[in-house]
C-alpha cells in the first residue's frame, strides 16, 4: 500500500527568492479548480479506500500539487538549464521541449537553455554530440512535427560522466523527458548529484506510448497513438467485411501493457477480440481462441482481432531471446505468429478464410501530438518548470485525480502500469467485443 513516505518530494533547499509568477497567485487558496501549494492531492479517491486507511484526516497520504510557487529556489537570471529526450519516440516530445523553453524564458527570465542530443549519449564525450542552445526562436513551430528535435537513443551511459558534463556546463536544472528506463537513469543522476553535494534539480516528464508508467494518470502522446491505431482497426474492419470469411488482424505496440490495444479497440467498437499481455489465453481446443474465432466468422461472415505486441509471448518461447541496448527484451512477433496459426486452423477445419493483416508499428508513435495531447504536454511542461525552479528534484510531473502533481521518481518506477484484468477498462473491452472472459 502506498504511504505518505512514498509520496514525499525531495527539495534542494529552502525557497527564498520571490517568484516572478507570485503575482499570479495573490491570495489564492484551494478550490475545485486549483490546489494551493500548501495543500495535498489525496492518493485515495473512494469512501472505502479512505475508510480502509483508518486514522485521522491528516494521516491520509497525498501528493504535492504542482504549479507555480510564491517563492522559488533558483535565481532565474543565473539559472542554466539542460533538456534531454531518451527512449522510444512518442507524440508530443517537441511540444514538451517547446513548452519548457517558453515557460523558462518568458515567465522566469532564464537565459541559457541547452539541448543534449540523442538521449544520454549527448553528455558523453566519446559520441561527440553537439550541445545546442535552445531559445523561443529555435523551438518555434517544432510542435507541428513528430519525433524530437533533440533526437533520442537507447543504451546505458555512465551517470558519473553525465554529471561531470552537467557540472562542466554549470547546469542547475536538468529536464529528462523519457520512459521508465530514462527515469531509472534520471534517478541515478539525482543520486550522483546528491553524493557530490551539488544543488542540481533533476525533473522528469514521463513519456511512454505504452502508458506503462504508474501514478501519472495517462502518459502524454498516448491518446494520439491509440487514435492512430484506431485507423488501422477501421481499415481491418472494412477489409474483413468486404470479403467472404474475412479476418482483420491488427498488431499494435504495447510491450508489457495492452492499453493501446484496449483503447484503440474501444474507440470504434469494431473489434471482436482484443489480446493483451495481461490476460493469457489458450489458442487450441474447443474453447480456445482459434475455434472461437472460426465459429464467429462462420456465424457473422467476418471478425476483427487486435493484438498487443506483448500478448501471447508464451507461445513463442522457443525463439531466441535478445535485448535492445537499454536491456529491454525484444519481443517475438505475435502478429505474424497469429496470422499463420489462424490461416492454418481454418485450413485444417476446411473453412475458407481471407486474412487481412495490418501492423501500423512505428506509424502510431512518430506523428505529431493531437490537440488534446498538445494541451496535456504544455501543462506538464509548465508543471515541470515550476517544480524545478522551486528546487524540487528526483521527481516527475503527472496527473492524479485530474490534478497536476509531483510524483517521486522512485514511486514512478516502482512498478509497471498494466491493464487490470479485474478493472473496469478490461470490463469495457469484454462488453464491447463480446469475447469470453477466458479462452480455454
Ligand atoms: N536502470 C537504469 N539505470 C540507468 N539508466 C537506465 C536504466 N534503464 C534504462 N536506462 C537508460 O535510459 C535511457 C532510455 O531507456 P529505454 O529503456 O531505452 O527507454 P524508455 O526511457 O523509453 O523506457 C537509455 O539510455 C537507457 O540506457
Ligand atoms: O524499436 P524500438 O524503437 O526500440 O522500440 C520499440 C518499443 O518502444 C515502444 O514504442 C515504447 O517503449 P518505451 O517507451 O519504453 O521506449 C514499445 O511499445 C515498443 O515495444
Ligand atoms: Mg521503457
Amino acid at each position: 500500500m502506498v504511504e505518505q513516505s512514498d509520496l514525499e518530494i525531495q527539495a534542494l533547499g529552502e525557497c527564498r527568492i520571490e517568484s516572478p509568477l507570485a503575482e499570479f497567485l495573490e491570495q489564492r487558496d484551494t478550490t475545485e479548480h486549483y490546489v494551493d501549494e500548501n495543500d495535498r492531492v489525496l492518493f485515495d479517491d473512494t469512501a472505502n479506500l479512505i475508510a480502509a486507511r483508518g486514522g485521522s484526516l491528516s494521516d491520509l497520504p497525498g501528493f504535492e500539487p504542482s504549479g507555480p510557487r510564491r517563492k522559488i529556489f533558483f535565481q532565474p537570471s543565473k539559472t542554466r538549464v539542460g533538456i534531454v529526450t531518451c527512449g522510444g519516440l512518442c507524440p508530443g516530445l517537441n511540444d514538451v521541449i517547446r513548452g519548457i523553453v517558453l515557460e523558462l524564458t518568458n515567465h522566469y527570465g532564464v537565459k541559457r537553455i541547452f539541448g543534449f542530443r540523442n538521449g544520454y549519449q549527448g553528455f558523453i564525450s566519446k559520441y561527440g554530440r553537439e550541445v545546442t542552445e535552445l531559445s523561443p526562436q529555435s523551438v518555434r513551430g517544432i510542435n507541428e512535427y513528430g519525433g524530437t528535435i533533440l533526437g533520442t537513443s537507447r543504451g546505458e551511459q555512465d551517470p558519473y560522466e553525465i554529471v561531470d558534463c552537467i557540472e562542466h556546463l554549470s547546469i542547475n536544472v536538468l529536464f529528462v523527458i523519457g520512459g521508465d528506463g530514462s527515469m531509472r537513469g534520471a534517478l541515478r543522476l539525482a543520486e550522483v548529484v546528491a553524493e557530490r553535494g551539488l544543488k542540481i534539480a533533476v525533473v522528469g516528464v514521463p513519456k511512454t506510448i505504452d502508458n506503462d508508467i504508474p501514478y501519472i494518470d495517462q502518459s502524454f502522446g498516448f491518446q494520439t497513438a491509440f487514435a492512430k491505431a484506431t485507423e488501422s482497426i477501421r481499415g481491418a474492419n472494412v477489409e474483413a467485411r468486404a470479403v467472404p470469411n474475412g479476418v482483420g488482424l491488427v498488431h499494435v505496440m504495447g510491450r508489457h501493457s495492452g492499453f493501446i490495444a484496449c483503447y484503440a479497440a474501444l474507440a470504434n467498437n469494431d473489434a471482436d477480440y482484443v489480446l493483451i499481455p495481461e490476460v493469457p489465453f489458450e489458442l487450441d481446443g474447443d474453447n480456445g481462441f482459434l475455434a472461437h474465432l472460426r465459429r464467429r466468422v462462420e456465424q457473422r461472415g467476418h471478425a476483427v482481432v487486435v493484438a498487443a505486441e506483448g500478448a501471447g509471448q508464451e507461445f513463442l518461447q522457443h525463439e531466441a531471446t535478445s535485448h535492445d541496448a537499454s536491456g529491454n527484451r525484444r519481443l517475438r512477433d505475435i502478429g505474424q505468429f497469429l496470422r499463420g496459426r489462424i490461416n492454418a486452423h481454418f485450413d485444417d477445419a476446411g473453412v475458407e478464410v481471407n486474412m487481412k493483416y495490418i501492423d501500423p508499428s512505428y506509424a502510431i508513435r512518430s506523428v505529431p501530438a493531437n490537440p488534446y495531447d498538445s494541451v496535456y504536454c504544455i501543462r506538464l511542461a509548465h508543471a515541470a518548470v515550476h517544480a524545478a525552479m522551486a528546487g524540487r528534484t528526483a521527481m516527475v510531473v503527472g496527473r492524479w485525480q485530474g490534478r497536476f502533481v509531483h510524483v517521486p521518481i522512485a514511486l514512478a518506477i516502482s512498478k509497471t502500469n498494466r491493464v487490470d484484468p479485474k478493472g473496469d477498462l478490461w470490463m469495457s473491452v469484454l462488453e464491447a467485443t463480446g469475447q469470453p472472459r477466458r479462452f480455454g
